[in-house]
């Protein structure tokens, strides 16, 4: 134990486990039909966001980004998506809600998710945890303000160190830009829920984004 009480978990002891590196294959799909199954009824669950805005506007004229995807840096240290657990009797959509409000300030009487909304759930059975996955899509101009606003969040600058545009340009080496930031430590499934949403959204192709998994710096 250090004078500034760095080295306790404290009341986030029952949270600590969610936030251990996932074993290969930890997360499993489980189908939206499932979510609500008694089977899960006793697990812990959490729901996230990926927020995002079509952009075809060139970095230095070369690098065509596609989207702009807003992540965050947790206090943790890892890369995540704004979202957080549902609380006892919380409905997932709600709580989803709720946690961007509280995380990125966001104005949900302008943005917020619905049921439909809902990209893919993970179940963990080693954690008994199941994470849900929203899509939120915005304008340019709106995920700019989105960023802006993030700053005045209740949250910011201690569960939520800043956002982040993910970028998904390969840059001419065939690793920098999205490989690399693959290469990053995701919390939980988040990585697999980028992934999933990428596709499920045709922001990148299936082979891009095979190709930016491939790659390693050994490569270049
Ligand atoms: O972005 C994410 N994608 C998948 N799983 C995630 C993500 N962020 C966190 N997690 C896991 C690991 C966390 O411990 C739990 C709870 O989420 P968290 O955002 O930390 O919860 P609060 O905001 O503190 O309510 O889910
Ligand atoms: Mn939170
Ligand atoms: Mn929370
Ligand atoms: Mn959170």
């Amino acid at each position: 134990m250090t004078s500034t009480g760095d080295r306790t978990w404290g009341w986030l002891g029952s949270t600590e486990e969610f936030g251990r590196p996932p074993e290969p294959n930890e997360f499993i799909v489980i189908p939206k039909s499932e979510i609500h199954c008694e089977k899960y009824a006793g697990s812990n669950h959490a729901a996230h966001c990926f927020i995002y805005a079509e952009n075809n506007e060139r970095v230095f004229d070369i690098y065509n980004p596609r989207a702009s995807i807003l992540m965050q840096l947790r206090y943790d240290g890892y890369f995540g998506f704004p979202g957080g657990l549902i609380d006892a009797g919380e409905d997932f959509v709600s709580a989803v809600n709720r946690e961007m409000v509280e995380e990125i300030n966001l104005n949900t009487t302008i943005h917020s998710v619905n049921h439909d909304d809902h990209i893919i759930s993970h179940w963990s059975e080693k954690k008994n945890l199941v994470l849900h996955f929203y899509k939120l899509k915005v304008n340019m101009t709106d995920l700019i303000e989105i960023e802006r606003q993030a700053s005045l969040a209740r949250d910011y600058g201690t569960e939520v160190l800043g956002t982040i545009r993910v970028p998904l340009y390969t840059l001419g080496d065939h690793y920098r830009g999205f490989p690399v930031f693959l290469n990053h430590n995701f919390i939980g499934c988040s990585r697999d829920q980028l992934i999933a949403a990428l596709t499920s959204l045709n922001i990148l192709t299936p082979e891009e984004i095979q190709l930016a998994l491939n790659a390693n710096s050994r490569n270049i």
